[in-house]
């Protein structure tokens, strides 16, 4: 993996992880990168460093450029241990280098890796750091996404690099999206956001703004994962616009699970009916699925069909998992509806309809529940319960 120029002297030296599955719990079938950036200027600037396994990809990037040692200072966008986890490496390689961070960015890095002997600099909104011909002015971005995130931006070069906002899990060869495909690393971008970002979508909301109200412009950005925004970098800000502001789009997500197949054949046939034009359904079977890809889907749905059998007097237990993890993504502005099989006492249904009700989301009405196998009566039943779904997609 080569090093590659963003703009005057602005450096992608990070590393691409191309073999991660499973990050933190969410999936990355392209696997990740964890980027970097180095800024050549009378100051040697490095700004965030990399996952703990792959300091010596970083420090080989840097030393392809400039040596180390000569690193003066060392921003640090966010104590998160895929960007900080090889600082102890590069604080033994750059001897002199001067860390930048926030106040809570000091108090993460000291509880995980007790570094003492280093001069800190607290930096906050508005600071500027002059490292020669270039300017760095720093903003700080408060749980976007841990309390200690900031933005760094190259004031002469217009490069953004605000770490993990508009950042996407995509380990490529290339670096831009431009070369990658914008419409692809779009797709990632979104499902980073409904994973990792959702929750927090209010605070984005006002960060924005306030940094909006900045009225710097923007030639790229550099995010810490993923693809750099070279050729429309405001496409991705525009769409993280839209998701903090939860817009739907007419798309319907069906997530369910089955023991014996009769909840697999009202999922079925639920998004055959529900699919006429200018209505997108996604259908997932959860244990065959990845969460990941469905919370994606999920982002900008507006109505979710959630699917269970009766176990045991309860919703099938890899529900109970998808709905523990939905609601510590805090969805809003969904309307949710219910469905499922049962043998002799329902639970399931009432089970999901507790947790739908606890997250705050609006029901689209009664439950469609059978009991054992669907009758042909009850699949004819199921249709114009489709109709109302529908009905409920497009408004
Ligand atoms: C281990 C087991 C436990 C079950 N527990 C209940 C139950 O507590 N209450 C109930 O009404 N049905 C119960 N059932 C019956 C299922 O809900 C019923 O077979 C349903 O039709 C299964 O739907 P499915 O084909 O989508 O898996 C149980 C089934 C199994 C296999």
């Amino acid at each position: 993996m080569k090093t590659v120029e963003l703009k005057n002297k602005i450096y992608w030296v990070g590393a691409v992880d191309h073999h991660i599955r499973d990050f933190h719990g969410y999936r990355t079938p392209q696997g990740t990168s964890y980027n970097a950036y180095l800024i050549v200027d009378d100051r040697l600037t490095l700004v965030d460093t990399v996952k703990k396994d792959f300091g010596c990809d970083l420090l080989r990037h840097v030393a392809s450029i400039a040596n180390p040692a000569k690193i003066d200072n060392l921003i640090i966008n966010h104590v998160e241990m895929d960007h900080s986890g090889s600082i102890l490496e590069v604080l033994a390689a750059a001897p002199k280098a001067k860390i930048y961070c926030t106040p809570k960015g000091k108090e993460g890095l000291l509880r995980h890796y007790g570094i003492r002997d280093r001069e800190f600099h607290l930096v906050k909104t508005g600071d500027r750091l002059s490292i020669g011909r270039k300017t760095l002015l720093f903003f700080t971005a408060p749980m976007v996404h841990w309390p200690d995130s900031m933005f760094t931006y190259c004031v002469e070069d217009k490069v953004l690099l605000p770490n993990d906002a508009f950042g996407q899990h995509l380990g490529h060869p290339l670096r831009f999206a431009d070369e990658i495909g914008e419409d692809y690393c779009m797709e990632e971008a979104a499902k980073y956001y409904g994973n990792i970002l959702m929750p927090l979508g209010d605070v984005i909301a006002k960060k924005l703004e306030e940094f909006t109200a900045l009225q710097l412009p923007i030639d790229i950005i550099g995010p810490s994962h993923g693809a750099i925004w070279r050729k429309n970098p405001m496409r991705v800000v525009e769409a993280y616009g839209r998701w903090t502001a939860r817009e739907t789009l007419s798309k319907v997500v069906i997530v369910y699970d089955t023991m014996w197949g009769s909840t697999d054949k009202l999922a079925r046939s639920l998004a055959e009916e529900i699919a006429v034009p200018g209505v997108e359904v996604k259908i997932y079977n959860i244990r065959s699925s990845d969460n990941s890809q469905i919370i994606r889907d999920v982002l900008d749905a507006r109505v979710l069909l959630l699917g269970s059998p009766t176990l045991n007097a309860d919703m099938f237990w890899t529900m109970g998992g998808f709905l523990t993890y939905l609601r510590g993504l805090k969805p809003r502005n969904k309307k949710v509806g219910i469905f499922g099989s049962y043998g002799w006492a329902e639970g399931a249904s009432r089970r999901i309809a507790g947790e739908v009700e606890a997250m705050g989301l609006e029901s689209i009405g009664p439950p469609f529940e059978v009991q054992y196998v669907p009758s042909e009566e009850e699949l004819s039943k199921l249709a114009d319960y489709a109709k109302v779904v529908v009905q409920a997609a497009q408004r």
